[in-house]
Formats: structure tokens, C-alpha cells, sequence
């Protein structure tokens, strides 16, 4: 079984890196914490950073996962191995730019490259973001996935992930005791779906929900608010496409007493506000 502990970063390809990075920083709220010619490491929380922007392809999307011990990176390489994956382990110079111990990389079944990572770095400096859209951090993560089911197994039968909450076929998987950490979303095609920041408070969703529409970012899906994990959201589309969240007030769970729950797979289970959904394989 393969420990994920938690979500450490995204790493996006983008056309152009001026573009996301104004984004990054102007509209979603966050800080650069390193910088090259065609690269940018940017920072959401005390971790030294949790999306990475680089020159490249849109679709070439990366997330990673923090897993406790060299040791267990061992043997996840064995446990992916058996199974028919392939998997590729991070060289020093690789390891390096992304300010971890050791990596290895994967695909999981829909395509969507995963590393996971041994001692990802936190920084001593406080985090200062560049505008102040209240960030706590970089959160979860969702996955395009084209058989909800087969992917499913995969991350609860051959990692640590646990079903919090379903809507029809679409599950929200937690692996620690966030409620979720990952949400499946059911697609053609594989890849991110969107990305998640915490803010501290409902005003800081209001308050960017005003602040992108004066700048014309399309708005995606709410305000509005998950009945799932009890939160408050907004969603909306940055650089190349991407989906991007904030959202206030996600339920933790007690692995002693909480039950998954089945939801319908209807607009109400996805916000119990009424807000319509433009989200990608969520429409409604
Ligand atoms: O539309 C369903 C989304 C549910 C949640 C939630 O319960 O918070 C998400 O944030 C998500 O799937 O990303
Ligand atoms: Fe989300």
C-alpha cells in the first residue's frame, strides 16, 4: 500500500510564462518564490512551493504527493512496478529544482503524471503573498479520469486514498483527515481538472468574486457551496484553461466514525446554494 500523506504541488506547462505568472500573482494571490528564464516556483503556504510554471506543453500537467521515507519510496516504486506501471526516478538535478530529497514519477491509470516526493521543503521565511485574497494553502487537487471506478481502485486499493463522499460515480478521496484530497471527475480525457487554495473566510471568496469579474476572469461555477464537504467555493478559469478553486470551511473527518456517503448525481449535490455548474465533466 502506497502511504500518500498528503498534496505538495502542481507543476503546469504553459505557452506563456509572463502571462500565468501575472496571473499567479496579480489575480490568485500568490508569490513567487523563485524565478528563471522559463520557470517560476510559486508559493501558497509555508511550503517553499506548491505550483510550479515552466515553458512548455498546456496539457503537461504534473501533481505531487508527499510520502514519509526513502524507504517507502522503495517500495512504492515496487508496488507501481508489479502492477505494470512505469516508473522513473528523479535525478539529483531533478530532485533539486523541485526542493525535494528523492522523487519518483508514474502515470496513474487516466494518464495524469504523479510524483511522489520525500522531504519537500518548508521554508523559515514567512510566506508574504502578493495580494491579499486570504490563501492558507495549496489543498486538493481534481483528476480528470475516464472510468470513475477502474481509478477509484487505484487509489484506494493500491494507495492510502479513502472515499469521504460520491456523487453518482464521482468520488472525493481523502488522504489524511481533509476531507478530500482528490475528486475524480469523469472526462475523455485525463489531465487536471482543478486546482484548490483555502481561504480563511466566506468575505474572501465574496471578495474575489467581485475583484475577478472587474477583471473580466470567467467565472467557472458559485459562489456557491459544496453540500459534500460543507464548503464555500468559487471557481474559476486561469492561464491555458486551467480551473482554479478557492473555497472556505472543508469538513475534516474522524476515521473512527465517519461513513461514506452517496450522493445523487444531481445539481444540488454539487451546490446546495443552486449555482450552476460550468465545470468541466460537471456541467449542469
Ligand atoms: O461538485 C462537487 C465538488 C465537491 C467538492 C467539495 O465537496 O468541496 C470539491 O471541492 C471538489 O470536488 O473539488
Ligand atoms: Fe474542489
Amino acid at each position: 500500500m502506497i502511504e500518500l500523506l498528503d498534496v505538495c504541488y502542481v507543476r503546469l506547462g504553459t505557452k506563456d510564462i509572463q502571462t500565468s505568472t501575472d496571473f499567479a500573482t496579480r489575480i490568485l494571490g500568490l508569490e513567487v518564490s523563485e524565478s528563471s528564464r522559463n520557470s517560476r516556483h510559486l508559493r501558497s503556504d509555508e511550503r517553499g512551493h506548491t505550483l510550479y510554471y515552466h515553458d512548455g506543453d498546456p496539457n503537461d500537467h504534473v501533481v505531487g504527493f508527499e510520502i514519509s521515507s526513502n524507504d517507502d519510496l522503495d517500495s512504492a516504486a515496487a508496488t507501481l512496478e508489479a502492477i505494470g506501471n512505469e516508473v522513473y526516478r528523479g535525478t539529483r538535478d531533478e530532485c533539486d529544482s523541485r526542493h525535494v530529497r528523492d522523487f519518483i514519477s508514474f502515470r496513474e491509470p487516466s494518464g495524469l503524471k504523479i510524483e511522489l516526493v520525500v522531504r519537500p521543503e518548508v521554508l523559515g521565511k514567512r510566506h508574504f503573498p502578493s495580494r491579499d485574497a486570504g490563501i492558507s494553502g495549496f489543498s486538493h487537487v481534481g483528476i480528470f479520469s475516464q472510468d470513475c471506478q477502474r481509478d477509484e481502485q487505484f487509489w484506494t486499493q493500491v494507495c492510502n486514498a479513502r472515499v469521504s463522499d460520491r456523487i453518482g460515480d464521482v468520488p472525493l478521496l481523502r488522504v489524511n483527515e481533509i476531507h478530500h484530497t482528490l475528486a475524480l471527475v469523469p472526462s475523455q480525457r485525463g489531465g487536471l481538472q482543478h486546482i484548490n487554495h483555502q481561504v480563511d473566510s466566506t468575505d474572501d471568496v465574496m471578495r474575489s468574486y467581485h475583484l475577478l469579474k472587474e477583471h473580466n476572469v470567467p467565472i467557472v461555477f458559485g459562489p456557491g457551496r459544496h453540500p459534500t464537504s460543507g464548503a464555500r467555493f468559487l471557481y474559476f478559469q486561469g492561464p491555458d484553461g486551467m480551473t482554479f478553486e478557492y473555497s472556505v470551511g472543508v469538513s475534516e473527518v474522524d476515521e473512527e466514525t465517519y461513513r461514506e456517503r452517496q450522493f445523487g448525481f444531481e445539481p444540488f449535490s454539487l451546490c446546495m446554494w443552486g449555482a450552476k455548474s460550468n465545470l468541466d465533466g460537471l456541467e449542469n
